[in-house]
């Protein structure tokens, strides 16, 4: 019988330097499907998984934040060390830790092992990215290294099949072998003395083990030396921005017209098929309309991911944050707010969870503060609902899309007012604080692997779909129930919506909206956005497919509302706290109520006051 069927499960926990592939040795061994991306603080939790030997054995394995010491900073840092020392709640201590090294530049994690032989844990090392590293002429003697350190050190490629062989019989014979008990755990925090001398140990062991080519590898630095330029390296980041929003547009609309014609002719199938009445009612207006009204905003989604994820992998993104630093600074942002401001563009949440990275406590809490004022991605069926319903899909100056030109402008918008905010914040609450300066690990330049892209990309596809088919499908449900009940009178010769629900609950709160130009059918929509932004859409779409007016929920809004209304619902848009999940993460985050309501009172003020200006100007312009 193999070992572990009858006693608990090994528990191996992966442990190493930021971006050194943890993750993706985690996901070879598990067959898991984490988020891997290169640059540093990818995993910002623990994660677990179950592995399966080649000798049939199980084990479970923990991903783990990188980190280049147990010292611990940063929160991610500290779910490391308790893992790894086993004071993490609720958990016992790992049998044995998987020390994984970036084999290209193996300091941090050699450094990493001495500190780790404290803890008394048996060890592996895994010196992945071996592939990049022969590629480059580096040679690494896994045999001294392994005298040396007295621990089985391995060879691995995590991100290529069959990259693994030598970890999983490491993982065999080290089980063989019998897992040695935990000895004595003499682990103190390292000072600065220790941190220098385990430096020169390691800077010993890589002399003797590790062969570096005379002639270093020059790519990064000459690319580097184009893309970090502080003018050119600007340009080529907007110019990719740009693009990216243009593609946005245009390469998405065969793709949404395609999935639009399918929902039509579901609809009129419905029509003929069931006799008018409340089922046809629901499938057609609730389900149809709401639903399918947002499940046509995949193929843009996807498209802005592709770039996203391509960025990542190939290793820009750090660069971009390198360039964005001086600006980040100077609205009293930390340097590292820029990978959570940059997962924010997906989901707040996320980023939320992401400015984990950042040690500071005050840092941490304004990044958390202005990540919801970034363009996510919940926002881009607004968004595009809206401008293509009202701005013309005109060419401007021959090259630019203006449609993607107002989709461009809407996501600066945001930035932007992460930016004051930001500014803000640190005037209001830490005026005579500074930031400790930032120190930013610049990644090897890879080629993104199409699997990683694909994987990523069917990720969203599935968080979105599943949305669709979950909150935005239930909110859809309700919206209907309430616009559809009750019934009209007999007689009636309004729409049966005037006489709902909806109805009601629009014109009650209808008079709080009117002065930024929403009307009551907006208003309605608004209250079930709070479970997720999009249902908005569908919202609408429902109640204006139940009002009478078929069709393209797009064309209707064009021709029932002003150009200030639409103008002011996408600047309320790119303010307003409409995500309930969002403010809940926060006060987990935060660990209390206090920052969720600074955060849901600023940004609804600053939605008031930017969609009321928004309106009123468009007005005095001749939009009302
Ligand atoms: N060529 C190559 N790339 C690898 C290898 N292992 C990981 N990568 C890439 O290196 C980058 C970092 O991988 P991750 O697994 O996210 O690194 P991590 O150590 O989990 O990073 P953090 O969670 O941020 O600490 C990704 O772009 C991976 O695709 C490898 O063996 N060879
Ligand atoms: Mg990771």
């Amino acid at each position: 019988m193999p070992d572990g069927s009858h006693s608990r499960a090994l528990r191996f926990a992966i442990v190493g330097a930021p971006n050194c592939g943890k993750t993706a040795v985690f996901n070879a061994l598990t067959g898991g499907r984490q988020k891997v991306g290169n640059y540093a603080g990818v995993t910002v939790e623990r994660k677990t998984g179950i592995a399966r030997t080649p000798a049939g054995r199980t084990l479970n394995i923990i991903d783990l934040p990188g980190t280049y010491s147990l010292r611990a900073r940063s929160p991610d840092e500290e779910v490391t060390r308790d893992v790894v020392l086993g004071t993490h709640p609720g958990e016992p201590a790992p049998d044995l830790l998987l020390v994984v090294a970036d084999a290209t530049s193996p300091r941090s994690g050699l450094r990493l092992v001495m500190e780790l032989q404290q803890v008394g844990r048996p060890m592996i090392l895994v010196m992945n990215m071996i592939d990049i590293a022969r590629h480059r002429g580096i040679t690494v003697d896994l045999e001294r290294l392994s005298r040396d350190l007295d621990i089985p050190v391995v060879a691995a490629t995590a991100v290529r099949r069959g990259g693994q062989d030598e970890v999983w019989r490491a993982l065999d014979a080290a089980i063989d072998e019998g897992i040695a008990p935990a000895a004595e755990n003499r682990w103190t925090p390292p000072t600065a003395a220790d941190l220098r001398r385990s430096q020169r140990v390691a800077d010993t062991l890589i002399s003797a083990a590790v062969i570096q080519p005379e002639k270093p590898d020059t790519v990064t630095n000459r690319i580097d030396g184009v893309l970090l330029h502080p003018v050119w390296g600007l340009v080529i980041l907007l110019a990719l921005l740009f693009v990216m929003f243009q593609a946005v547009f245009s390469w998405a609309t065969p793709a949404m017209d395609g999935i639009a014609w399918v929902f039509d002719h579901l609809s009129l199938l419905i029509g003929q098929v069931l006799p008018p009445g409340l089922v046809q009612s629901f499938l057609r207006d609730g389900v149809i309309s709401g639903v399918g009204g947002v499940l046509v905003f995949l193929p843009q989604i996807l498209i802005l991911f592709l770039f996203i994820l391509l960025l990542e992998d190939l290793g820009y993104m750090a660069r971009a944050a390198f360039l964005m630093d001086r600006i980040m600074g100077g609205a009293g942002l930390h340097g590292r707010a820029f990978i959570p401001l940059l997962s924010s563009f997906a989901c707040a949440i996320p980023g939320i969870m992401a400015a984990r990275v950042i040690d500071n406590r005050r840092d941490r809490l304004t990044t958390i503060l202005v990540a919801p004022l970034i363009t996510c991605s919940a926002r881009i069926p607004v968004y595009t609902l809206i401008i293509s319903a009202f701005v013309p899909a005109r060419q401007v100056a021959g090259l630019f899309n203006l449609q993607g030109l107002v989709m461009f402008g809407l996501y600066a918008a945001g930035i932007a007012a992460a930016l004051g905010a930001a500014a803000v914040a640190k005037f209001v609450f830490w005026r005579d604080q500074s930031s400790p300066p930032f120190m930013l690990e610049l990644p090897d330049y890879k080629m993104p692997r199409g699997r990683d892209v694909a994987r990523g990309l069917m990720t969203r596809a599935r968080i979105f779909i599943k949305r669709a088919g979950t909150t935005i499908f239930s909110m859809t449900v309700l919206i209907w129930v309430l616009a559809t009940f009750p019934r009209p009178p007999s007689g009636a010769t309004e729409p049966g919506i005037f006489y709902s629900f909806a109805a009601m609950i629009g014109h009650l709160i209808g008079p709080l909206l009117a002065p930024i130009g929403f009307n009551w059918q907006i208003s309605v929509a608004l209250i079930p956005g709070m479970a997720a932004r999009e249902v908005a859409v569908s919202a609408l779409g429902t109640v204006y497919a139940i009002q009478g007016d078929t069709g393209l929920i797009g064309r209707t809004l064009a021709t029932s509302w002003s150009l200030a209304t639409a103008l002011s619902f996408l600047v309320w848009y790119i303010f307003a706290p409409q995500c309930a999940s969002t403010l809940a993460v926060i006060r987990r985050e935060t660990g209390g109520w206090t920052w969720m309501w600074v955060t849901f009172g600023y940004m609804l003020a600053l939605a008031y006051a930017a969609s009321f200006l928004t309106y009123h100007l468009a007005v005095l312009m001749g939009a009302g």
